[in-house]
């Protein structure tokens, strides 16, 4: 599987989440319900995925033993609550394996630790309760985590906004959107520090106007 230019992550970490999403059609975002636990934590990377059964983490344990370095562990935890099925105990072996970070569609423990540790992690929710290490998964197969289809090789972006995933072969194409809409952005920004208003900026008047807003 092919891997993703560091320069490339680079210009991905400046631009953030939302950005991302924009620029790419508005597609991409997983559930506003997948958070970060340290919002001060940016994550990007290449996915590698996990399907997981709800109540069990043995596939998360698995995918931590054949991750490469700088991979992002994208889990379908079948949106289950109930569990965490990543504590710090799994984060310092991620840390040893030069894992990037964790998204996860269901629950995680242990947070006051992750947060020390310095690791990235975007769960659904929290649980103190424990996991089996029983069943069934895969590592690496499509999968659907937050509403989202990911395959392994997607490029995977998480900031204090939630995470969006970019397709593998847009990669490029997205990066060089994203940019644009960032310089169109920050010109938007000289405007309103000029004194004028997005109303004005954006041309919205004559949509205000029809739509009644006007006193
Ligand atoms: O025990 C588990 O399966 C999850 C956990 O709390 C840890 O990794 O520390
Ligand atoms: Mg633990």
């Amino acid at each position: 599987m092919s891997t993703i230019a560091r320069s490339v992550l680079e210009s991905y970490t400046r631009l953030g989440a939302a950005t991302v999403h924009e620029a790419q059609g508005r597609t991409g975002a997983l559930d506003s319900a997948i958070k970060p636990v340290d919002p001060r934590k940016v994550l990007v990377g290449r996915a590698l995925t996990v399907d997981s059964r709800p109540g069990d983490n043995l596939a998360i344990q698995y995918a931590v033993t054949v991750a490469k370095p700088g991979d992002v562990l994208v889990v379908d935890a079948k949106a289950y609550t109930e569990g965490g099925a990543w504590g710090d105990l799994l984060t310092l072996s991620a840390q040893q394996h030069g894992i990037s970070g964790l998204v996860i569609d269901g629950s995680v423990r242990d947070i006051q630790a992750i947060i020390e540790m310095g690791f990235p992690v975007f769960s659904r929710a929290i649980s103190i309760k424990g996991t089996d290490k029983n069943q069934p998964g895969g590592v690496g197969s499509g999968i659907v985590c937050g509403g989202v289809n990911i395959a392994t090789g997607d490029l995977i972006v998480g900031d204090a906004d939630g995470v969006v995933a970019v397709l593998a072969d847009r990669v490029d194409e997205v990066l060089r959107l994203a940019v644009g809409r960032e310089q169109s952005e920050e010109s938007t920004r000289q405007e309103i520090l000029k004194g004028r208003t997005l109303i004005d900026i954006l041309d919205l008047h004559e949509r205000v106007r029809a739509l009644g807003y006007d006193r």
